[in-house]
């Protein structure tokens, strides 16, 4: 409770721009300038390397900027699932996923423990800002813009679903092993008997391993200085193959999905789990068809279901009950890729490489 409340004095502080925080990660100190973002326990920061960290472009001289996400780690569980976090941002190598630069385990001052993780910081902000952006200003997205999104966000999920598709399982693998070595004593004694809840279900081995991010939304999409959409947030991200084989299970994967997952881009079949189920990469399937669909037209599937007829979010979702607008300015070819992805059966949902294929027939 402490840390929380002496993170939200580092926040008001920081609204107020008359912080001057600095943190240090390693041998490295950054300023805080500005709060990004949050979430349930994390935030997300804009920090300035110091000493030595002024880089020239065109003659100006300009700071060196990174986002510095904080995970606050008030349990061993959670410090078990920030590590599982870093471990993810050295797992994928891919212009379209996101990739940490440094990350560190902390104890705080009053001996908890928090993870910061230093990443690249994206200037032009997430897909959500985008379309807030557009819809502010009462800009429409052009079709050739939106299938060039949906392509680089799907290539960033192949990698991550299709261990063929990466560059070299093996190596990264070993690299997640050194990584973990380098945590201090403390820590890996405290993560010795708490294994990687999600990993555990799997039945899958090293090598060969699909991972799911299981939270696709517009605000887990970021765009580079060159305006390529990166995935980020990998903390939800575990091996995508999982049977529920006992009730325990059943629970803490119903209470992991509540606490990780945006409601209204889950798939149904994260929303009814049920014993000896199976559930694969199409969660993210699903989720990548109601991002491109709040993409096209600025709410999601389900919302805008809710808004027009009242039904409830979660009853939409079950029944796969959506509709389009009217007169949309979109082919119906680009409205048939979403109506392929949002299918309340998962087996109907296209693979990543088949939704590739449809996304790169309509950009030819
Ligand atoms: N590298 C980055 N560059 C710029 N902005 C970022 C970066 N990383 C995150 N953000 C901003 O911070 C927000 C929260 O980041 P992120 O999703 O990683 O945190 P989180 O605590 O896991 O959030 P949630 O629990 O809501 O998923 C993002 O939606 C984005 O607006």
């Amino acid at each position: 409770m402490s840390a929380i409340i002496s993170e939200l004095f580092q926040y008001l502080c920081c609204c107020h721009g008359f912080s001057d925080t600095t943190i240090r990660v390693n041998d490295k100190r950054y300023k805080i300038q500005r709060l990004l973002g949050e979430g349930g326990m994390s935030f997300v920061y804009l920090v300035q390397l110091l000493k030595g960290s002024l880089n020239m472009e065109n003659g100006i001289i300009v700071p060196v900027l990174y986002a510095l996400k904080k995970i606050i780690c008030p349990t061993v569980e959670s410090i078990s699932n920030g590590m599982r976090e870093i471990e993810n941002y050295k797992r994928f190598q891919s212009p379209y996923i996101i990739q940490s630069i440094d990350s560190q385990v902390m104890q705080e001052k009053d001996g908890s423990k928090s993870i910061y993780i230093i990443l690249p910081f994206y200037s032009l902000g997430s897909l959500q800002d985008s379309i807030n952006r557009r819809l502010l200003e009462g800009t429409f997205v052009s079709e050739a813009e939106c299938v060039r999104i949906m392509l680089g966000v799907t290539r960033g999920l192949l990698c991550l679903h299709d261990p063929a598709s990466r560059q070299d399982n093996s190596t990264s693998r070993a690299t997640v092993d050194a990584v973990s070595m380098t945590y201090s004593d403390e820590t890996a004694i405290l993560l010795e008997d708490t294994p990687l809840e999600m990993d555990m279900l799997s039945s899958n081995t090293a090598g060969s391993i699909a991972y799911a991010h299981r939270d696709i939304t517009p605000s887990n999409v970021l765009f580079s200085s060159d305006g390529l959409p990166v995935i980020g947030d990998l903390g939800s991200c575990s091996q995508a193959d999982i049977t529920i084989r006992n009730r325990n299970q059943l629970s803490e994967l119903q209470e992991w999905v509540n606490d990780n997952c945006t409601l209204p881009y889950t798939a149904p079949e994260l929303l009814n789990l049920r014993l000896n189920q199976v559930l694969s990469c199409k969660v993210d399937i699903w989720s990548i068809g109601c991002t491109f669909y709040t993409l096209m037209f600025g709410i999601s599937p389900f919302e805008r279901e809710e808004q027009i007829h009242g039904a409830s979010l979660t009853y939409a979702i079950n029944t796969g009950k959506y509709s389009f607008p009217r007169n949309s300015r979109f082919s119906e070819g680009l409205l048939n890729v979403i109506k392929r992805c949002i299918q309340v059966d998962p087996v109907q949902r296209p693979t990543t490489s088949q939704l590739l294929n449809l996304l790169q027939d309509l950009d030819s």
